[in-house]
């Protein structure tokens, strides 16, 4: 009995006296992985915060333009077999009557429409607004937009027509840009609904031959970005809280460093703390200039990720404290 006690004392006496460091990185491992544990136990308790209701397609209005043809047809045909009316968008009128045939197979009930309309959806904002308008008028407010629509050219960049340039930019972004525009407002005052983009792995890398396809890709992730910012509501203000989040910089200032860049080759250039961190973080596909750069990148990606999602809940935070103000105002002029 005596003999136990004595050797299990020694045994401690061994661990905290003489070697109880050895248990340090353990300890070190538990303490990291409880706050791992918690830190995902919290990011699911404010889930719901961030992800927003499912959207019932059963009976819903969905309108997709370029949906006579290719995805824009198969995204139009998987929305009608799950129950949606669906209003088709594209030029060509026979194209369009072909589509909506192979569409109705689909039906599950005798209740569903396929409407076509033909419309060019990059020449004027008036049309596509009337269009959108004799949708809304035929089969209810928009529950989704699809904007499908878009073409593709390729060649070297001093090879390139000089008006594709164009021509890419008003199909592919004014024509997303034109009937977003149109179902906005009901949207918002309905609050709820989807407008989706359709980019390419394109609008996220640049590639050789897409000089003019590429950027009017990138563009449509920009507007994406943008507009779901704000989507609970917007004005003026919200913009200017949110720019002031970024470092105001002095003209001669940028102007140096976008030299100094240049000079040196560089691909990328930024100003400020953020403007570094914006760069690393959204770095993507981009080719790098120095071996430096590319380890940053890889090293800080991860931590830039994180201080991202802050930055992106203190613009949300902005945006719901102008509304909440607003709100506030209007009711007291009410009252007045
Ligand atoms: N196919 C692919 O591999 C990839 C495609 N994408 C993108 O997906 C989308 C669909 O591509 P895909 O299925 O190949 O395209 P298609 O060429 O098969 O179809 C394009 C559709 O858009 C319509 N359209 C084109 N221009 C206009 C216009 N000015 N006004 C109204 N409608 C127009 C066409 O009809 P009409 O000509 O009668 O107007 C057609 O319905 C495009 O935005 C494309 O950039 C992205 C990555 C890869
Ligand atoms: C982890 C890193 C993964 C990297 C994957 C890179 C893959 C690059 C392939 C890019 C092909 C893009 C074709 C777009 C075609 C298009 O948009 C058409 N509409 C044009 O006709």
């Amino acid at each position: 009995m005596s003999s136990e006690e004595g050797l299990s004392s020694t045994i401690t006496d061994w661990l905290f006296l003489n070697s109880w460091w050895l248990l340090l990185p353990f300890v070190m491992l538990l303490v990291v992985a409880a706050f791992i544990v918690a830190f995902v136990l919290l990011l699911y308790m404010i889930s719901p915060l961030i992800s927003p209701k499912p959207l019932k397609l059963n009976g819903a209005h969905v309108v997709v333009t370029g949906g006579s043809s290719g995805i824009g047809k198969c995204i139009a045909i998987e929305c009608y077999r799950q129950g949606a009316f669906i209003t088709l968008v594209a030029r060509d009128e026979a194209k369009l009557l072909q589509a909506k045939k192979e569409l109705e197979k689909f039906a599950i009930n005798d209740k569903q429409v396929v409407l076509c309309i033909s419309v060019d959806i990059s020449s004027e904002y008036s049309q596509v607004e009337s269009v959108i308008k004799q949708a809304q008028e035929k089969l209810g407010p928009v529950d989704m937009l699809v904007n499908c629509a878009g073409m593709a050219v390729s060649g070297r960049f001093e090879e390139m027509e000089v008006d594709r340039f164009k021509k890419l930019m008003e199909v592919n972004y004014l024509g997303s840009v034109y009937p977003t525009r149109a179902v906005i407002t009901t949207m918002k005052e309905r609050r709820m609904g989807r407008i989706m983009f359709v980019s390419s792995q394109a609008g996220q890398i640049g590639l050789f031959g897409y000089t003019a396809y590429s950027p009017s890709k990138f563009a449509l992730r920009g507007l994406a970005e943008s507009l779901q910012m704000e989507l609970p509501y917007t004005g003026p203000l919200e913009t200017k809280l949110i720019s002031e989040t970024s470092g105001v910089c002095q003209p001669d200032q940028v102007a140096k460093i976008i030299v100094r860049d240049a000079v040196q080759g560089n691909f990328n250039s930024s100003v400020g703390p953020d403007g570094y961190m914006l760069s690393a973080l959204t770095c993507g596909m981009s080719p790098v200039t120095s071996i430096t750069e590319g380890l940053q990148q890889i090293v800080t990606m991860g931590l830039f990720r994180t201080i991202a999602l802050f930055y992106l809940g203190s613009f949300d935070s902005i945006v719901r404290r102008c509304m909440i103000q607003r709100e506030q105002s209007k009711a007291a002029n009410k009252r007045e």
